[in-house]
């Protein structure tokens, strides 16, 4: 791990060690995608399709989850595989109810007038579930069940095929139980493209896109909504992220295993440990490669690992410093005093705070969608919750009394900007 003392470090220094590696804006990535973009636009699903066979060596396949479909997907899987997925989309789905917002109360800042915000699904999401080195069916469950119980009435799922061109079993079972009709066995920038221009054969183009990805996907979802005029994205959500502040009550082998978890996703996941205790860091150096030692992707957590950056502070404030100005994805801290530190935090996708609050509890189980801001995001977007599946818009009456109130005002003001339509348009309401 690159290791820095914060205190030594300018303001310039402080910028570039937390920076983030410039790959991710690569301008072969980008390049990529608009070619991609360029073809499905002028040739609709054959062009998905060419895409779909080059790069994953699989043709799009809409997968409907019928019955017998869903009933041999679960026999394939264990009574506690099923039990482990049903918890998590109870979770998920009690979050999300609980924070559904009903209409906001009706203000009247004068007699007469009532304003009152109320929410609409919007309705097209789509929803990308990666499965380019692992089957995320964790993310099919944090998009999908979200916007179910948001009353989205298209939900379009995507997901890149096995190698074998199969869906796991979960992606069915998973995919059943979060109410879809079907999962379309298509991934990376292509399938992005595909629902941004509607080119998934008769699938209308989606008025927002949803999920994480690797870089491919991440640029394609922020290249659509500049090429796509209207369309919108739930936030920036690239590699995984995790950053841990820890002191000297820390547990090694737990923040070694935390920094791994995400380290094991991507080999442009970032991984950094931000450390009040010196003395830890031998201890976590130690940990990390014991458990390397038997994890079955570890190839791909050791290039992650070449990436990692370390930061050695001298408070909690200066802690709080380094986790504000990165905006990390996901921030763990193992400090003995949390309720110090949790008010001085102001950027970071989810906090798991104390010893017991795994990350992956929140990556699979607890209830929030996984789905957050990557690569400093965090700092302005939130992750998804259940207003990323809603409009809003304010209802504005006024009865005759009202007008009479607020008329005089609106046209004096139209008129001071030059403005003289929308002036006749208040005062014609004094005559009716
Ligand atoms: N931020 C979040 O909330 C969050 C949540 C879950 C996962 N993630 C991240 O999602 C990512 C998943 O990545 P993944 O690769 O496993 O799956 P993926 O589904 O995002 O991407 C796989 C697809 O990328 C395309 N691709 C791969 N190489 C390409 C190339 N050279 N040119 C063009 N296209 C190419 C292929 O079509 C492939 O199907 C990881 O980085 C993980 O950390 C982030
Ligand atoms: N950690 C990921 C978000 O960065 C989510 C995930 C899915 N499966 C396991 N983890
Ligand atoms: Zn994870």
């Amino acid at each position: 791990m690159k290791t820095f003392i914060w205190n030594d470090l300018s303001a310039s220094e402080r910028r570039t060690a937390l920076s983030r590696p410039e790959n991710r804006r690569d301008a072969r990535v980008l390049e990529t995608v608009k070619t991609i973009f360029d073809d499905v636009e002028a040739r609709g699903f054959a062009a998905v399709t060419d895409w779909a066979t080059r790069l994953d060596g699989h043709s799009p396949v809409r997968v409907e989850l019928t019955r017998g479909l869903v009933d041999e997907a679960r026999a394939n899987l264990s009574a506690e595989d099923i039990e482990a997925m049903e918890l998590a989309v109870e979770h998920v789905r009690a979050f999300h109810a609980a924070e559904l917002p009903s209409a906001g109360p009706v203000i009247a800042p004068s007699q007469g007038l009532s304003l009152q915000r109320v929410y609409r699904p919007i309705s097209t999401a789509g929803l990308y579930v990666p499965g380019g080195t692992a089957p995320l069916f964790s993310t099919l469950i944090m998009t999908a069940v979200p916007a179910l119980v948001a009353g989205v009435p298209n939900r379009v799922c995507v997901t890149p095929p096995a190698k074998d061109g199969s869906l796991h079993p979960m992606m069915i079972a998973a995919g059943a139980a979060a109410g879809l009709e079907a999962v379309w066995r298509v991934g990376g920038a292509h399938a992005i493209a595909a629902m941004a221009l509607g080119a998934l054969r008769d699938v209308p183009a989606a008025d927002k896109l949803f999920g994480p990805g690797n870089k491919y996907v991440a640029e394609a979802k922020r290249y659509a909504t500049e090429r796509i005029s209207g369309i919108a994205i739930d936030m920036p959500a690239g590699p995984s992220e995790l950053m841990v502040i820890a002191d000297a009550s820390a547990n090694a082998k737990l923040i070694a295993a935390d920094l791994l978890s995400q380290a094991e996703h991507d080999a442009d996941a970032q991984v950094v440990l931000v450390t009040l205790e010196a003395n830890l860091i031998a201890d976590v150096a130690a940990e990390l490669e014991a458990q390397l030692a038997t994890l079955p992707r570890a190839a791909i957590a050791r290039a992650s690992l070449e990436q990692a950056r370390l930061f050695v502070v001298d408070s909690l404030e200066a802690a709080a410093e380094v986790a504000n100005l990165y905006g990390p994805e996901h921030l763990a801290l193992q400090v003995a005093d949390l309720d110090a530190l949790i008010p001085q935090l102001t950027a970071a996708g989810t906090v798991f705070a104390g010893t017991y609050a795994a990350e992956t509890f929140g990556d699979y189980a607890a209830g929030p969608s996984h789905v957050l801001p990557t690569d400093g995001a965090a700092r302005a977007w939130d992750g998804i919750t259940i207003r990323s599946f809603l409009t809003s818009f304010v209802v504005q009456r006024a009865t005759k009394q009202g007008a009479a109130t607020i008329a005089p005002a609106a046209a004096r003001l139209a008129r001071l900007e030059g403005l003289e339509a929308h002036a006749l348009a208040a005062d014609f309401r004094l005559e009716v």
